[in-house]
């Protein structure tokens, strides 16, 4: 006779077989259908249930797939004081109309990580089915009487523990089976402006992001699916630590990038010396690429000559430039990027030959435009001189130190030598090269062969409708009022001299008009009529109604956006991110007590409005499921002041801290001592990660980690080398030793053959 639990594990077993049972029926169905051109396209209720059949049996197959060693499809149970009893799983799967397994994300199975003995929710019992596979081999039951002592430490302790003492693998896996109260409360949170999650190391922030990101889809798939979340890590060593997780829980529609990959075609790995970063990530570089966007390309020609009715035309070079100021200022007004100014710089250079033609050979100024602009010698002139501007070209213009407008001598040498040499893209020039997209506006189409007639139509058809009024002087007609939304005049004054007396009055005069439309006047300020000339604009009491443009911009595709590290965005990175994020909520995730980018925040709410957020409910984690009490502890002496300790769940753990002679031989050693198993990281200062190579090359299994690249990762055994080196390699290198100190989930020795922090003397 087999004893309870064998009874009980054999009758989780049962259920298990009949959850896969039904998932091998469903996925033949959804075949069918798919054979029968039935797709998700379709609309109604009954096509919803098609659709939703569909989306598990995908959701199933890639668990089972992806990951043979998952805890299983069934974790867990629900018993309530009602008789009503629960399985929770990865995925929801119905028998007839009957719930046979609930998705963990569905708020029934909400009470399998929130209810406790003080709160029991009306649960008696909360059961976590361990497996292997398919296969149940044990059970962890929580019997929740309501009139016991305290509350619950954890949840589901049994499974916690089981899950904390396996050994770390190359990837993270999910937590679904063991997620926490105050966890599952920050993953469940809504979905509105900005929830910012702290805690410190370990506290299980990145994986509370991922869960997060797995239930809003889970909770509007409408909204959320087909890439519409976006998650954002400091590295690509670290989006693809954790990049089984999503597809582990069934979901592989999110967008998780590092930093360095957030622009189309490019892939950052390496990061700028703090120094270097710390000019490249201020937002004072908004300027300085705004600067060089208008400045002229290097291979821009400096003189324009052309044959006109038998005269040569020329403009030479102090023509040219002052007509790239014209250019700039116009367009600036306008607000027109670079790469949409090309016609504004035909109509300026057309402008400048007309006005240098014989007056008694040339035709009128529109007539002349038209003839010239059409010559493919202007045309081609016009395209090298005003060329298409691509961000990479920009960017690399830095290199020369003369071009950089808008910072101080040193800081632009710096700037200036990091191009200099540059092989390739850092991290930290991801941001400059959005930020100089959305400066530079699309690039226009280059025309093949000549320019098409369409363009040069463009050039030449006078007068473009403005989105104001305007008053403007014309030698022929005097002075004339235009209003919103149309290229000619609705009202003339008729010709008068143009000094000063003669503007008041004319402004006077247009004053008029325009209250006779229904507007008052309250000022005057310079703008540009529809010709492109100098004009006067008013400065209206009531604001101008703003038409709808026909084709409104395509709104960013992302409607959420969650953060991980985001105590170490610059300013330059949170703009690239707010591009982003213009329609997005977010969930923004981190710890100010790991902040090592020189610019960091030094608190959240300065964060959120670098981001251009506003509202936001803020969460903490409190307990820590990486780092042993005793090591966190150790680490905690150098903790940034007014940052509280991790409370740490771990048991267990080893320091060991040792002072050596010789570094290469005491890392060897170390790597010996460590037990067998498991994963083991040397963590150096980057620029010692050359000298310890060739020693870590013979050391099977061991990972040589520099530690500007070590956040958010782990490793059962951890060997921090020369602490000194660490600090003093960056202005905030307390605060990178302290991120390096807490990366050990077993053991952390620490050798040092410099003096330690002082807090880290003795243990
Ligand atoms: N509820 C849980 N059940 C099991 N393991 C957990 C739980 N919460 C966290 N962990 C584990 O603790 C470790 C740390 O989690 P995570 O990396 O998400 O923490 P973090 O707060 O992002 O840390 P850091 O700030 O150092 O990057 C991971 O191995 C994670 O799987």
């Amino acid at each position: 006779m087999p004893d309870a639990r064998t009874q009980e594990i054999a009758a989780e077993q049962r259920v298990v077989d009949r959850v896969h049972e039904r998932l091998a029926e469903m996925r033949a169905q959804a075949d069918e259908l798919a054979r029968e051109g039935h797709g998700r396209a379709a609309g109604g209720s009954a096509a919803g249930l098609v659709e939703r059949d569909v989306l598990v049996r995908n959701a199933a197959a890639q668990i089972a797939t992806l990951d043979a060693e998952s805890e299983g499809v069934v974790f867990g149970r629900l018993d309530f004081d009602d008789g009503d009893t629960y399985h929770v799983g990865r995925v929801g799967v119905r028998d007839g109309l009957d719930p046979l397994l609930i998705d963990w994300r569905a708020p029934a199975a909400a009470p399998f990580y929130r209810a406790t003995s003080g709160e029991p929710l009306g649960v008696v019992r909360r059961r976590v089915i361990i497996s292997r596979g398919q296969r149940v081999v044990d059970l962890d039951d929580d019997v929740l009487l309501p009139d016991d002592v305290g509350d619950l430490r954890v949840l589901g302790e049994g499974a916690l523990l089981a899950a904390l003492r396996r050994s770390r693998g190359p990837h993270m896996r999910d937590i679904v089976t063991t997620i926490q109260r105050e966890q599952d409360e920050a993953i469940r949170a809504p979905a509105r402006g900005v929830t910012l999650i702290s805690g410190g190391p370990g506290t299980g922030k990145t994986q509370v992001a991922l869960h997060r990101a797995a239930y809003l889809l889970y909770t509007d798939r409408g909204r959320f699916a087909d890439g519409r979340i976006l998650v954002v890590g400091p590295s690509t060593v670290f989006t693809n630590y954790i990049s089984r997780v999503l597809p582990s829980l069934g979901e592989e529609s999110v967008h998780l990038r590092a930093l360095g990959e957030l622009v189309d075609g490019v892939t950052a790995t390496r990061r700028d010396r703090a120094e270097v970063a710390a000019i490249k990530g201020s937002e004072r570089m908004r300027d300085v690429l705004a600067e060089l966007g208008w400045q002229p390309a290097p291979t821009a020609p400096t003189r324009l000559r052309l044959v006109y009715s038998g005269d040569v035309l020329t403009l030479d070079a102090d023509v040219l430039a002052e007509a790239r100021r014209r250019v700039r200022a116009r367009c600036e007004a306008t607000g027109t990027p670079p790469n949409s100014a090309r016609p504004v710089a035909a109509q300026i250079l057309l402008d400048a030959l007309w006005a240098g033609a014989d007056p008694r050979r040339r035709p009128d100024r529109e007539t002349f435009a038209g003839e010239v602009g059409e010559r493919n010698e202007f045309g081609g002139f016009l395209r090298a001189w005003w060329p298409a501007l691509i961000p990479a070209d920009v960017l690399s213009r830095l290199a020369d130190v003369d071009r950089i407008v808008g910072l101080d001598t040193a800081d632009a040498a710096v700037l200036a030598a990091t191009y200099g040499d540059r092989a390739d893209w850092s991290v930290d020039d991801v941001p400059l090269l959005d930020e100089l997209s959305a400066l530079l506006g699309d690039p226009p189409p280059e025309p093949k062969g000549p320019t098409p007639l369409w363009q040069l139509r463009e050039l030449s058809t006078g007068p473009r409708s403005v989105d104001t009024f305007v008053l403007s002087y014309g030698m022929h007609n005097g002075w004339e009022v235009y209003q919103p939304g149309h290229p000619t005049p609705f009202a003339s004054a008729g010709a008068q001299a143009i000094d000063s007396n003669a503007v008041a009055a004319a402004q006077r005069w247009a004053e008029f008009v325009l209250l006779r439309e229904g507007h008052k006047v309250v000022g005057w300020t310079d703008g540009f009529d529809p010709h492109g000339e100098e004009g006067y604009v008013p400065e209206l009491e009531e604001p101008l109604p703003v038409d709808e443009p026909d084709d409104a911009p395509t709104p960013d595709p992302y409607r959420h956006v969650i953060l991980d590290e985001a105590q170490d965005l610059s300013p330059m990175e949170c703009r690239m991110i707010a591009r982003r994020a213009e329609y997005a909520s977010m969930t923004v995730v981190g710890d100010l007590g790991q902040a090592t980018h020189p610019l960091a925040v030094g608190s959240w709410p300065e964060l959120v409005a670098r981001l251009g957020k506003r509202e936001v409910r803020t969460l903490e984690l409190l307990t820590g499921y990486r780092v042993p009490q005793t090591i966190a502890d150790y680490a905690a002496r150098i903790l940034a002041p007014g940052i509280a300790p991790t409370r740490s769940y771990r048991p267990g753990g080893t320091l060991s801290v040792r002072h050596v002679d010789d570094l290469a031989t005491a890392v060897r050693d170390a790597v010996r001592a460590a037990p067998d198993g498991g994963s083991l990281a040397v963590l150096v200062a980057d620029d010692a990660e050359a000298e310890l190579a060739p020693v870590v090359a013979d050391l099977p299994g061991v990972a040589l980690v520099p530690a500007a690249t070590v956040k958010g990762l782990e490793y059962d055994q951890v060997i921090v080398v020369e602490p000194a080196d660490i600090v003093e390699a960056e202005p905030r290198g307390l605060n990178r030793l302290y991120v390096a100190l807490t990366r050990a989930v077993e053991g952390l020795t620490v050798l040092h053959r410099k003096p330690l922090p002082a807090s880290l003397d003795d243990v």
